[in-house]
């Protein structure tokens, strides 16, 4: 079955288009996202929900969706959508990260030159026949110091056009390199510095707990008189109470606000000041950034509902539509060695080492560690999967560690699972062949070569005479076919394993007889989704 999509903002049409070219059902309903109950509602129908801001995914919407797969976001910031919830139901979070940032820049200095030449209140004046010529004195930007906070995308930009305009350039941003600043033509200064000289300063950073009231009263109070403050990154960044209150004390000469604390913004302490320049939200609004991001991010879900392939996720490792079917089987090889793992542990696990020796060393790694979580999980957690696993083993202290290294045996690689307790350490190895199936190569230290069944009984027991002979018996007697049987031992005597493959689960009662049998230490039913 076509999975199916639900555009709930107003996107492009050109998202729709791709979508029904791509194979996949579209509902093309731009102001659903607005009416939350409807939502609700609807949502389950849905694998994949297709967004812009207005939209608000929420702890409950993901709760109701109870066949989505992946939320493309048309634009950038995804504060509107709770990761960590759709992270946790194994849902992918998608944005289309370049799409509109010229267009979002260009409106940063847009509403600067507004702010600086009163513009927009010129404009209306001069609408109503005053003539007020005397009432509209700018201020030059040539020559001024542009502050940006957050030098990343789109700030990045600021930064060009702001070197463009003659302007002096100074960024704060913890992860802005010095050779990036210098290849930018700017100058890396601390907040407190920036706040000191700029007389314009812009914001470009996501809404983070850090960056929440990054302009506040205290900062302000640090700023020029007569700065002038350009936000087109997230409402909340600034505190627009004590925005307005500057303003009206004449430290804050003016700002340019496209984005609000509580969007759609019908009330602000903003609103109907004196050169305060608003707009609504309106930074990504041009055609070209619309046709981008709508492209981008149909795009992007087809490729992930039909193909597999993950791009510009926010909670997932990409995986590119090409590399998608070689890393397909290493995927399920690597879930499978974490449900071995995890179907026989029944303690709380602290550790986790993933060993990638040879062939899939050189793989996207962090794709077979997610898988590998998954499967060690899956016992405990039955929904879980790769967005969500590492979050959960996050979640549960667990410590995950992996190692890569060059080719060291007699495979072309393989990978190995390790896993540790408070009271023992427990490792399983396998490896993919040509035919794309996963094959267990060392249990234990035990080496071995079995394939993987859906049913398998493990067994661990003493490499003594007729333990074969007592199993079989066994299962005759219970009348239960085995389809295959594999064994290996570390040394003569010593510690054995058998693997039996089955034809269909087995009852506790018979699994606990076969543990009562002499030799048998452990006996235990394991089941893969093969
Ligand atoms: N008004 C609108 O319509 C639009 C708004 N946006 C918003 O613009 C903002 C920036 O977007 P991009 O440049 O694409 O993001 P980005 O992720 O490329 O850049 C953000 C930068 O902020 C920096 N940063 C993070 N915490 C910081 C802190 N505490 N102090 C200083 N810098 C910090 C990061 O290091 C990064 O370099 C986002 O909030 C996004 O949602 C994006 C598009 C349209
Ligand atoms: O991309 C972003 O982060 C934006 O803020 C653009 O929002 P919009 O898609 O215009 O509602």
């Amino acid at each position: 079955m076509a999975p199916r999509v639900l555009v709930s903002d107003k996107l492009s049409k050109t998202a729709v288009q791709i979508f029904k070219d791509r194979g996949v059902e579209v509902d093309y309903l731009p102001d659903l996202g607005k009416d939350k109950e409807k939502l609700l509602e609807v949502i389950g129908q849905y694998d994949g929900l297709a967004i812009r801001s207005a939209t608000k995914v929420t702890e409950k919407v993901i709760a109701a969706a109870t066949n989505l797969k992946v939320v493309g976001r048309a634009g950038i910031g995804v504060d509107n959508v709770d990761i960590p919830a759709a992270s946790r139901k194994g849902i992918i979070v998608m944005n289309t990260p370049f799409g509109n940032s010229i267009t979002t820049a260009e409106h940063a200095i847009a509403l600067m030159f507004a702010v600086a030449r009163q513009l927009p209140a010129a404009d209306v004046s001069t609408h109503a026949g005053k003539w007020e010529k005397n009432r509209f004195m700018g201020v030059e930007i040539t020559g001024k110091t542009l502050g940006i906070i957050g030098c990343g995308n789109i700030g990045s930009i600021v930064a060009t056009r702001g070197v463009g305009l003659k302007m002096k350039v100074v960024g704060f941003d913890p992860f802005l390199s010095p050779e990036r600043a210098k290849e930018l033509g700017i100058e890396k200064v601390e907040l407190a510095d920036l706040f000191k000289r700029a007389d314009f300063i812009t914001l470009h950073t996501p809404l983070t707990d850090k960056t929440r009231g990054i302009i506040d009263a205290a900062a302000i109070a640090t700023m020029k008189d007569g700065v002038r403050i350009i936000n087109c990154a997230r409402g909340g960044l600034v505190v627009e109470k004590d925005l307005a209150e500057a303003i009206k004390a004449g430290k804050v000469a003016g700002a340019g606000i496209d984005v609000f604390e509580a969007e759609p913004a019908t009330d602000s302490p903003l609103f109907g000041l004196e050169n305060v320049v608003c707009t609504p939200h309106l930074g990504a609004s041009t055609s070209e950034a619309q046709e981008n991001v709508a492209l981008q991010v149909a795009e992007q879900m087809s490729a992930y509902l039909i193909e597999g392939a993950v791009s510009n996720a926010l909670n997932m490792p990409s995986i590119s539509a090409e590399e998608a079917p070689i890393l397909t089987p290493f995927v399920k090889l690597a879930e499978v060695l974490g449900a071995f793992a995890g179907q026989l542990t029944e303690d709380p696990i602290t550790e986790v080492e993933i060993l990638f020796d040879g062939q899939p060393a050189g793989m996207n790694t962090r794709a077979l560690v997610a898988a590998a979580l998954s499967g060690l999980l899956k016992p405990q957690m039955q929904s879980v999967n790769m967005v969500s696993a590492p979050l959960m083993a996050k979640e549960r202290g667990i410590q995950v560690s992996e190692v890569r290294r060059d080719k060291s045996g007699v495979f072309d690689g393989y990978i190995r699972v390790t896993i540790k307790t408070a009271a023992m350490e427990r490792s399983v190895a396998g490896t993919c062949f040509s035919d794309g199936k996963p094959r267990f190569i060392q249990i234990k230290g035990i080496n071995m070569e079995a394939d993987v069944g859906r049913y398998m009984l493990y067994t661990t027991n003493k490499d003594v005479p007729g333990v074969i002979g007592e199993i079989g018996m066994a299962f005759g007697k219970a009348g239960i076919n085995i389809a295959n049987f594999h064994l290996g031992r570390d040394e003569e005597g010593g510690n054995a394993i058998a693997l039996l493959y089955l034809d269909e689960p087995l009852t506790p009662a018979f699994i606990k007889e076969v543990e009562s049998l002499n030799a048998i230490g452990q006996a235990k039913l394991l089941e893969f989704d093969i």
